[in-house]
């Protein structure tokens, strides 16, 4: 293998009061061929999924409101975040959990979903992998309020905005979340929502 390989993996759970933390300690062979011992913390939550929501006669997105206390520990004044709706995978597939989550985020039940990419969001530290996806939504299809599930307390608000407002949104900070600048940016490099940039 070009760049190293692995032996001697031996992992030390240092949390797993919510999610998973472990020390992983290995020897790792470098270039010259000689190993060399290395450990690095993994944070496991599991991997997820997010979706862009779109409806191609309003050229509207739909985005997600909601409390994130790991930015209000650094810097978010408000702690709020506008986000893509997005979820961790608990059981079954990619698919199946973001129509769900779509169902309990934003009130929307919609059929058809397409998969555009994936993406380690942290790799040095975080093991997840997040599955994008895009889905059309129509007035039609919505069933309830969303907000999130009740018993996680997530207190979500349904945005509904202007792909044009989302990317101005984007432009000036106001949307600041990874996951969601990517879908974004998909869609404008793919023409998605048919628009002149
Ligand atoms: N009580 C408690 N709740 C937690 C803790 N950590 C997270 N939660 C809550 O558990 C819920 C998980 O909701 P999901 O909708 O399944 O996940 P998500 O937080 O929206 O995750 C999505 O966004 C993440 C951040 O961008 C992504 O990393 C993830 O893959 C997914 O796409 C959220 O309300 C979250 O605040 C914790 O330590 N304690
Ligand atoms: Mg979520």
């Amino acid at each position: 293998m070009k760049y190293g390989k692995v032996k001697n993996i031996k992992t030390e759970l240092l949390s797993d009061n919510w999610y998973t933390l472990n020390k992983v300690t290995f020897d790792y062979q470098r270039e010259d061929g000689s190993w060399e011992e290395q450990s690095r913390e993994c944070y496991d939550r599991g991997n997820g999924a997010a979706i862009l929501l779109y409806n191609l006669d309003k050229k509207t997105v739909i985005l997600t409101r909601q409390f994130r206390m790991p930015t209000y520990v650094n810097g978010n004044e408000d702690g709020f975040m506008v986000e893509v709706c997005a979820g961790i995978l608990e059981k079954g597939n990619a698919e199946e959990t973001i129509k769900m989550e779509v169902e309990e985020e934003t009130g929307y039940q919609i059929d058809n979903v397409v998969k555009v990419f994936e993406s380690y969001m942290s790799p040095g530290s975080v093991t997840e992998i997040l599955h994008f996806f895009i889905g059309e939504y129509q007035p039609n299809m919505k069933i309830g309020t969303g907000g999130g599930a009740e018993d996680e307390t997530e207190n979500i608000e349904v945005i509904e905005l202007t792909f044009r407002e989302a990317l101005d949104w984007m432009a000036t900070g106001k949307i600041k979340d990874g996951k969601t600048i990517m879908l974004l940016q998909w869609a404008q490099i793919n023409n998605l929502l048919n628009q002149k940039i």
